[in-house]
């Protein structure tokens, strides 16, 4: 019958594909297929905050849609709390919450409260228990006392932290958390956070997909790194960073950097990655990731003579440079336990 016993895993995917067939043309029209999502296997333990980190398009919602039975696999078989996908949908939507980041899913002419007691009536939760459920949520969610206003009037931050709500209502063991922190500030994003790490302290199991590499580092207890539909590694965040422990990253602010300077700097021996993001009017901050025991300072400076240098600093290596080194090539060395 497929039914759980105690020493379950609360997700175990194997093997797990998904391909989509699109159409292109109009006179002749062509049917191409998209691999998106091809042979994933992971398992998540009960308690657990997995984060499943990719670039765009490189099938974290599709994994995450066979996981919570939106998707049905092409190949292979995935279990949410012991309940197979596709052969008891019914038992895993029961037990599972789905929060999306973006506009989609809330109905803005209504209250937040309003929300909630219709959707708290779509999930079948009880009568009595409802109105208790949602100022629990909205106690939690930091949105009690604002809860009779429109949800047309929501900042960003607001929405996503009714979405949440939302997604709890019924309770679910397992919460499947697709970027719940898009466009939201900086001070939201960090209630979010907290949010999400109390929960995840109640019992709750939660995988996050995001795209702050901050985040990620900071909440996932493990995390899985997908790109073009394969898992590229598998493992802790500090498994992750210690495949780039011993590059040298050196971050220079300059004022008047050109194109052909970052060239200079990506040729120069021993530079794996540089980056250059816009700081102000003029300024930029470079990023320039370098193999252990390359002489990238009075190179990279060298390469910079003549422009305004507001600061030179070197740091850590962080876990976004992890992910650029995971996602990037095959330059990685992995100490992390790879699937
Ligand atoms: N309904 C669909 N029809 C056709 N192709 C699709 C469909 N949904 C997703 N894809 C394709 O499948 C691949 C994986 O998409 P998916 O949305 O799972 O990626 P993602 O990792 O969640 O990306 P993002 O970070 O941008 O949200 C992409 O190439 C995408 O274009």
């Amino acid at each position: 019958m497929g039914l759980p016993h105690g020493a379950n895993p609360a997700i175990e995917a194997v093997n797990l594909s998904r391909s989509y067939q699109i159409r292109s043309g109009w006179l002749r029209p062509r049917t191409k297929t998209i691999d998106a999502v091809r042979g994933v296997s992971f398992t998540i333990e009960r308690g657990e905050l997995f984060g499943l980190l990719g670039p765009n398009g490189a099938g974290k919602t599709t994994t995450i849609k066979m996981l919570n039975t939106l998707l049905l696999p092409t190949d292979g078989t995935a279990r949410v709390l012991g309940f197979d996908v596709t052969e008891h949908p019914v038992e895993v939507r029961r037990r599972i919450g789905y929060v999306f980041g973006g506009d989609k899913g809330l109905y803005d002419r209504l209250s937040a409260l309003d929300n909630l007691r219709y959707f708290a009536e779509l999930y079948g939760v009880e009568a009595a228990r409802q109105l208790p459920r949602i100022h629990e949520l909205l106690e939690l969610v930091g949105l009690s006392g604002r809860e009779r206003e429109r949800v047309e009037g929501y900042s960003r931050g607001m929405r996503q932290r009714l979405h949440i709500a939302r997604g709890l209502l019924h309770e679910p063991e397992v919460l499947f958390l697709d970027e719940p922190s898009i466009g939201v500030d900086p001070v939201a994003a960090r209630a979010l956070r907290e949010t999400v790490e109390g929960l995840n302290a109640q019992g709750v199991t939660i995988l996050l997909t995001t795209h702050y590499m901050a985040e990620a580092d900071e909440l996932c207890d493990r995390i899985a790194v997908i790109a073009d539909g394969v898992i590229q590694v598998i493992g802790t965040p500090e498994a992750l960073k210690s495949g780039v422990a011993a590059d040298t990253v050196v971050e220079i602010e300059v004022a008047g950097l050109t194109g052909e300077h970052e060239a200079s700097l990506r040729a120069l021996s021993g530079v794996l990655w540089v980056e250059a993001e816009k700081t102000e009017a003029q300024a930029c901050l470079l990023t320039i990731r370098a193999k252990a025991g390359a002489d990238i300072y009075s190179a990279a400076l060298g390469i910079l003579a003549g422009l305004h240098i507001v600061r030179v600093s070197g740091r850590e290596p962080s876990l976004e440079d992890a992910y650029v080194a995971i996602v990037g090539g095959p330059a990685y060395r992995a100490s992390a336990e790879t699937p």
